[in-house]
């Protein structure tokens, strides 16, 4: 009987084997047979983890390199709805739901072009994650690339880790707030409301 594998850390069991050889042996650690419809399961199940955490191969905040002068008074500029798709950093189960970006540029500073606003969320998104952490990172790249006045990012998110097992709340939804500098009351209103119908 070979010696069961029986790495002393995280970064020794990283370095042992591809992806796919790793998930093959979860699959046989958990007692899963190989059968006419697993035995590519391995070569899937990387594929698709490659896919979901593809954010680790860039700087999701080099989507706001481009910029755009800003007009004299820009007032708030909003992206809501915007799809998100992500993995619970503690269980890697998905985490899915809806984003909304909002900032207003102070002036003589940039705008972006408004598709980059949602690659930024995807590019954070797409790694082993925290809600919270998403929100605040996808904040910090814009006040750092775009220096506004103010911003938010508001996310809605159903984790499957707390829907399908543990306290199993099938119908639970999270809701994060990141916000910097000063937005008025009825911007923040506005924000809220938007996020709310755009769910
Ligand atoms: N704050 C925060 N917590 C999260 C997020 N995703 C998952 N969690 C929580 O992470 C916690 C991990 O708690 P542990 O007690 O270490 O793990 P566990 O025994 O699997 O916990 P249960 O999920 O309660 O069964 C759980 O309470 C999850 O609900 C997230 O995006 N943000
Ligand atoms: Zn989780």
């Amino acid at each position: 009987m070979p010696e069961p594998y029986n790495p002393d850390t995280f970064a020794e069991a990283r370095a042992h084997g591809t992806a796919v050889e790793a998930v093959a042996q979860l699959l046989g650690a958990l007692g899963v047979d190989e059968g006419e419809h697993t035995a590519a399961t391995p070569a899937r199940v990387a594929k698709a983890w490659a896919e979901m955490l593809s954010g680790y191969r860039e700087d999701p905040a080099d989507h706001l390199a481009r910029t755009f002068p800003a007009p004299d008074d820009p007032g708030l500029v909003m992206v809501a709805g915007i799809a998100l798709t992500s993995t619970c950093a503690h269980h890697m189960l998905p985490f899915t739901g809806r984003c909304t970006v909002a900032y207003r540029p102070s002036p003589g500073q940039r705008i972006v072009g408004l598709s980059k606003l949602a690659r930024v969320v995807h590019g954070y998104a797409r790694r082993m994650q925290v809600q919270e952490q998403i929100g605040a990172q996808v904040l910090d790249a814009i006040v750092a690339k775009l220096n506004p006045s103010g911003a938010m990012v508001l996310i809605t998110a159903s984790h499957d880790c707390m829907r399908l097992r543990g306290v199993r709340e099938p119908d639970s939804v999270t809701t994060t707030q990141a916000h910097h500098g000063l937005l008025t009351d009825s911007e923040r209103a506005l924000i809220h409301a938007e996020h709310a119908r755009a769910r």
